[in-house]
C-alpha cells in the first residue's frame, strides 16, 4: 500500500549522463523510467521536475562571462531536452505522460496550465513540469518545491547523487555522516548543500516534507513510496 497519493519526483539531471561526460545516456534513463512505471503501477499519481546539470548549468555560463540571466534561460532550456527525453522514454515503456513547459515554447511542449496539470494527473498522466520555474537565478530543486506545492504533492522525493543528507557534501568529505531525519531550519542553518535554501524554505512553509535519497539504488524510488526506511527525510 503506498504512502503517498501523489508525488513530485525530482529528478537529477546529472545523474542522466551516466557513465558519459555529458548529454543523455540512453540506458540510465531507460532504467529511471522502469522505476517511474513501478510506482505508477502502485496507482500513485507521479510529477516530475528534471534538472539540467547534464547539459547546462546557467552558473557555468556566468562563470566565463556570460550574462547570468541569458544563461539561466539556456539551463531552462536544457530541462526542457531532458524531459522531452524522458517522456519519450515513458512512452516507449507504456507509461503516458505530458510535458508542460514554464516558458513559451508552444510547438515543442504545451505550456503550464495547473488546472490542466491537476487533470492530468487525476487521470493517472505522469506530468512533466519542465523549463523551472521559468525564471532566472532559480534552480530545478525550487521548481520541484513550487510545482510540488501548486499541485498538493504531499512530498517531494528527490532523487539524486547522494543516498541522503549528509553533514557535510559526502562527495568532499569522507567523515561527513547522513542523516535519517533533519528539520528545514537545521538544514539551512547548517548550509546543507543538496538542495538550495529557496526550495528548502518554500517546503517548509508550505509543510511540504522532503525525501532525499538515491537515484543509483535499484528499488528505492518504490521503498520510499511505500514508506519504507530509505534516505533522508526533511521536515517541518
Ligand atoms: N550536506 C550534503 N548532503 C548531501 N549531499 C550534499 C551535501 N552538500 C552538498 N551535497 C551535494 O549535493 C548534490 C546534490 O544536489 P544537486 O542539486 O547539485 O544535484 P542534482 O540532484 O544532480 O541536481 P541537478 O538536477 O541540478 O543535476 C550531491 O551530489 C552532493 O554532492
Ligand atoms: O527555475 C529555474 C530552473 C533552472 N534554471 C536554470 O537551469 C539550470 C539547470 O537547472 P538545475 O536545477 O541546475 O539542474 C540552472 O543551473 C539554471 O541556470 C533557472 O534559471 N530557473
Amino acid at each position: 500500500m503506498p504512502a503517498y497519493k501523489r508525488i513530485l519526483l525530482k529528478l537529477s539531471g546529472e545523474a542522466l549522463m551516466g557513465d558519459d561526460a555529458f548529454g543523455i545516456n540512453r540506458a540510465t534513463i531507460v532504467r529511471m523510467v522502469e522505476e517511474i512505471a513501478e510506482v505508477t503501477r502502485l496507482g500513485v499519481e507521479v510529477a516530475i521536475v528534471i534538472g539540467g546539470g547534464n547539459i547546462f548549468r546557467g552558473v557555468a555560463g556566468g562563470s566565463v562571462g556570460m550574462d547570468r540571466a541569458t544563461a539561466d534561460y539556456m539551463g531552462m532550456l536544457a530541462t526542457v531536452m531532458n524531459s522531452l527525453a524522458l517522456a519519450d522514454a515513458l512512452d516507449k515503456a507504456g507509461v503516458v505522460a505530458r510535458v508542460m513547459s514554464a516558458i513559451a515554447i508552444e510547438q515543442v511542449v504545451e505550456p503550464y496550465v495547473r488546472p490542466k496539470a491537476l487533470q492530468y494527473l487525476e487521470e493517472g498522466k505522469v506530468v512533466v513540469f519542465a523549463a523551472g520555474t521559468g525564471n532566472p537565478f532559480f534552480t530545478t530543486d525550487t521548481a520541484a518545491a513550487l510545482r510540488g506545492a501548486e499541485i498538493g504533492a504531499e512530498i517531494v522525493l528527490k532523487a539524486t547523487k547522494v543516498d541522503g543528507v549528509y553533514s557535510a557534501d559526502p562527495n568532499k568529505d569522507a567523515n561527513a555522516t547522513r542523516y535519517a531525519s533533519i528539520t528545514f531550519d537545521e538544514a539551512m542553518a547548517r548550509n546543507l548543500q543538496v538542495m538550495d535554501a529557496t526550495a528548502f524554505a518554500l517546503c517548509r512553509d508550505q509543510k511540504l516534507p522532503v525525501k532525499v535519497f538515491s537515484i543509483f539504488k535499484p528499488g528505492a524510488l518504490r521503498k520510499v513510496v511505500l514508506g519504507g526506511d530509505e534516505g533522508t527525510l526533511v521536515h517541518v
